[in-house]
C-alpha cells in the first residue's frame, strides 16, 4: 500500500483530517528531495561544513542548510500550516497570511538533518518531524510551539540509509514505509512495528561515561557487568551518533537508546532537543509498545519552556527504559 493510500485510509477511518494528510504529504515529498540531496553526496558538492553556525551553537553542514531549506520551500504555501519551527533557525517562522488558510490549524517542527557528524562519513542520517495542533491567533510566536509531546498529532522521520524508510505515526500505531526508488512513492513495508519488552542492547555514547550522573554510571556499570551481575544477561552495545538511525534501530529489534545529562551538557538541560529530536521519537516509540523517558518523567509529560529546550533521553524497550529510570529514581 502506497504512503498516499495509507493516508487516504486515516483520513477516512476519521484519525486525521485532510489538512493533516497534506501536510503529511508535503513533508514525505520535502524527505525525497533530501533523500536525492544526500544521495548526490560527493558527486554532488553537498559534503562539508556550510561555514556558518545555528542557534544551537553548532556548525551546520551544507546538508543541514539544503534540508532546512528543501523542507521549508515545501511548505512555503502553508494551506493547513500557521508556521514552523526548525532545530537550524532562531525562532518560529511564520507562513504569511495570503499563503494560508485563515483558519490554518497545524505546527510543523523538525530537525531537517539529524546526525550531521555522519555525513561526510557515508552513514546514516536522517530527518525527524512533528505535527502540534495551532490554537494561536494573531502573529504566530514562539510560545505557539510550547505545547507537551502528548499534544503531538503526527510524528515521524525518514532515514537515509541504504534504503530509505518513512516511519510514521498519526497515533493509531507506528508504521514504516521504504521509498520505490524507481517509482518515487513510500510503500508501507511493516505496519504496526512492535519493540519487544525486553533487549539485550543499549546505546550511548560511552566517551561520556566520566561525566554521568552516579545514576547513570550505576544503571551502565551494571549492564557491563553482564550474566553475572545484577542483571544477570551479556548486553551489546551499538551507537551510530545518528538517533534516527539509532531508533530505527530499536523500532526493527529493540534495544534502549539513552542520551543522559553529563557535565558537559548540564547548563542546558541535556544533548538531544525535546521538540526536534525526543518528543517525535517519544511518540513513534510509546505508539510501537515501549517507553521513553528523561529518566525521571514519562517524557511526552514534559511542557516545553522554549522553543530549542534539550532534554536527557531513555526511549525503547519498555522493560528497559524501566529498569533505567529505577536507578534514577532510588
Ligand atoms: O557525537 P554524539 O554526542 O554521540 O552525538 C550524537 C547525537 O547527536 C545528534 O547527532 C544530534 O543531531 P544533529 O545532527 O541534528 O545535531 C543525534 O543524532 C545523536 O544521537
Ligand atoms: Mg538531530
Ligand atoms: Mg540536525
Amino acid at each position: 500500500m502506497s504512503l498516499t493510500r495509507f493516508l487516504l485510509e486515516a483520513q477516512h477511518q476519521g484519525q486525521i483530517d485532510a489538512e493533516l494528510r497534506l501536510c503529511i504529504t508535503v513533508v514525505a515529498q520535502a524527505c525525497k528531495a533530501i533523500s536525492i540531496a544526500v544521495g548526490k553526496g560527493a558527486l554532488g558538492g553537498v559534503l562539508g561544513d556550510a561555514g556558518t553556525g545555528n542557534i544551537q551553537g553548532e556548525a551546520q553542514k551544507k546538508l543541514d542548510v539544503i534540508s532546512n531549506e528543501i523542507l521549508m520551500d515545501a511548505n512555503a504555501w502553508g494551506g493547513h500550516l500557521a508556521g514552523m519551527a526548525s532545530e537550524e533557525m532562531d525562532h518560529a517562522v511564520p507562513v504569511p497570511k495570503h499563503d494560508r488558510d485563515d483558519d490554518a490549524k497545524y505546527l510543523l517542527l523538525f530537525d531537517p538533518l539529524d546526525g550531521s557528524s555522519n555525513i561526510d562519513v557515508n552513514i546514516s542520517v536522517g530527518t525527524i518531524f512533528s505535527v502540534l495542533p495551532y490554537q494561536g491567533s494573531g502573529e504566530l510566536r514562539d510560545e505557539d510551539f510550547l505545547q507537551p509531546g502528548t499534544a503531538q498529532v503526527a510524528a515521524g522521520y525518514c532515514t537515509y540509509g541504504p534504503s530509505t524508510m518513512l516511519v510514521l505515526t498519526v497515533g493509531h500505531g507506528t508504521h514504516a514505509f521504504t521509498l520505490d526508488r524507481e517509482v518515487g512513492s513510500f510503500v508501507l513495508t511493516t505496519p504496526n512495528v512492535t519493540i519487544p519488552e525486553d533487549t539485550r542492547e543499549f546505546a550511548v555514547n560511552m566517551s561520556n561515561q566520566r561525566f554521568w550522573e552516579p545514576q547513570m554510571q550505576n544503571y551502565v556499570g551494571d549492564l557491563l557487568k553482564g550474566k553475572t551481575g545484577p542483571r544477570e544477561k551479556d548486553f551489546n552495545m551499538r551507537w551510530v551518533a545518528s538517533m534516527v538511525a539509532d531508533v530505527h534501530r530499536i523500532l526493527t529489534r529493540g534495544g534502549i537508546f539513552s542520551y543522559p545529562l553529563d557535565e558537559k551538557c548540564a547548563d542546558k538541560g541535556g544533548k538531544l532537543r525535546l521538540m526536534y529530536e525526543a518528543n517525535p521519537m517519544a511518540l513513534l516509540v510509546e505508539q510501537a509498545g515501549g517507553a521513553a523517558s528523561t529518566g525521571r518523567q514519562r517524557m511526552l509529560d514534559v511542557t516545553p519552556a522554549n522553543l530549542h529546550q534539550r532534554v536527557p533521553v531513555f526511549l525503547g524497550s519498555r522493560n528497559e527504559v524501566e529498569a533505567a529510570e529505577k536507578y534514577h529514581r532510588d
